[in-house]
């Protein structure tokens, strides 16, 4: 799949005059981007700025205070955020949400069977359409497994996982949702180069692969810089420029936001 600077596809999300603030304090404010189908962009900033509170107004984690989201040109201002997984769009989170015990496998379907969420009713009758989109999750998770190098480990209990794993596995659990645009909240923390670059090849091709649309948020500069085709900064809430990763690099804003001086 070309990237968006290529093709420009239609608008998987936009955003308009976003603003969300915390007892006085404003967290977001006027934030706007639009983004195509397929692209990637990172968002960077210090700590603070706003990344995280961008992410959760998005997946109805919280509720913005004014301003618009739209996903694939409706509203979701106020949408749940079962049913903004159902619209297609999964997250990772900065810590892990992995079901410990559980394992890989089961981790994955676990995702998978979001796509259905199933009543206690249909649960014990288990007819024709629970065994169709058991089915269905059960191919997903073995693609994902694939996908994501995890196949070997299918049966570990997820927190016997080496770190690197874990954190692999936590986007093959967004991924098991089917989205159509994926955020990603600090996928590198805690993992070394060597595996910070392997990371970014899977991500790419998970957008080759799939057609996602990727948000990410991170502050290995490595991984924005080397994986995202355009990145937005956030300092203090407010969007302080957004542009290639050249072009992000040498703003004078973007300088004095991380270092203090232009
Ligand atoms: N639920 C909340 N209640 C009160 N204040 C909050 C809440 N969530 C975020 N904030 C505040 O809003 C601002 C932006 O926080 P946010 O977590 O979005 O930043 P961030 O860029 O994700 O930071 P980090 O890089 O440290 O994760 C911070 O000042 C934070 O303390």
């Amino acid at each position: 799949m070309s990237s968006a600077a290529d093709a420009p596809g239609p608008v998987v999300l936009r955003t308009a005059g976003l603003t969300k603030s915390f007892r006085g304090l404003v967290a977001l404010r006027e934030h706007a981007i639009e983004l195509r189908e397929g692209e990637i962009l990172g968002v960077i900033g210090p700590n603070g700025s706003g990344k995280s509170t961008f992410f959760n107004l998005i997946t109805g984690f919280s509720r913005p205070d004014s301003g618009a989201i739209e996903f694939r040109g409706r509203s979701i201002v106020g949408v749940g955020t079962a049913r903004i997984v159902g619209l297609g769009i999964a997250r990772t989170f900065q810590g892990s949400r992995l079901f410990g015990s559980l394992s890989v496998a089961e981790n994955i379907l676990a995702a998978a069977q979001l796509r259905h969420p199933v009543g206690p009713v249909a649960a014990v009758l288990r007819g024709p359409r629970y065994r169709a989109h058991a089915r269905e999750a059960e191919t997903i998770a073995a693609r994902l497994l694939n996908l994501m190098g995890l196949a070997s480990q299918a049966d570990r209990p997820a927190v016997d996982l080496p770190y690197g794993d874990q954190r692999r596995l936590e986007i093959a659990r967004a991924l098991a949702t089917e989205p159509t645009l994926l955020l990603l909240d600090e996928p590198a923390a805690g993992l070394n180069s060597g595996e910070t670059r392997a990371l970014t090849a899977l991500i790419r091709r998970i957008r080759d692969l799939h057609g996602v649309t990727v948000v990410v948020v991170e502050h290995d500069m490595d991984l924005i810089m080397n994986l995202c085709e355009r990145i937005q900064v956030l300092a203090t809430g407010e969007v302080i420029c957004v542009g290639s990763p050249e072009a992000v690099r040498s703003h004078p804003r973007v300088r004095e936001a991380y270092l203090g001086h232009a």
